[in-house]
């Protein structure tokens, strides 16, 4: 299972938690909104951290960006695979083979 297959697996986990013992659960508990208002934070500060040429500062930022996102996904029922299907059929890579492609070995 890879990094994005299990953060969404705890994603799904979280819905059934207690907002005060969740990061996820409470952004959840909060709604669509402040999902929506995370995500643009996280999407400016990987900018400003790519416009001052910070490469580490870039990769912590999209990590927060990312994870923002797949927050975003799991509270609309969708999940990393959906965006992945779409951009593997953007290069003409069936869902089976894109699924294929990321697994060790
Ligand atoms: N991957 C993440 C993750 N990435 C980012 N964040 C949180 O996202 C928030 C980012 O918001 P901010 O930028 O405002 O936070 P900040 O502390 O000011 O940081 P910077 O401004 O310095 O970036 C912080 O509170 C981070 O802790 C995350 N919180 C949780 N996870 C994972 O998600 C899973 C569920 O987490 P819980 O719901 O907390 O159990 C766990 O497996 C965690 O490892």
């Amino acid at each position: 299972m890879d990094v994005l297959d299990r953060l969404a697996e705890i994603l799904e986990q979280r819905k059934s938690e207690a907002p005060e013992k969740s990061y996820a659960a409470s952004l959840y508990a909060k709604g669509l909104d402040t999902i929506l208002k995370k995500i643009g934070e996280e999407a400016t500060e990987t900018v400003i951290a790519a416009k001052d040429g910070e490469r580490d500062k870039i990769v912590y930022e999209m990590a927060d960006l990312w994870f923002h996102c797949c927050v975003l996904l799991a509270q609309q029922g969708l999940g990393p695979d959906d965006v992945l299907r779409e951009l593997a059929r953007r290069f003409g890579m069936s869902g089976l083979e894109e699924k294929a492609s990321r697994k060790p070995g």
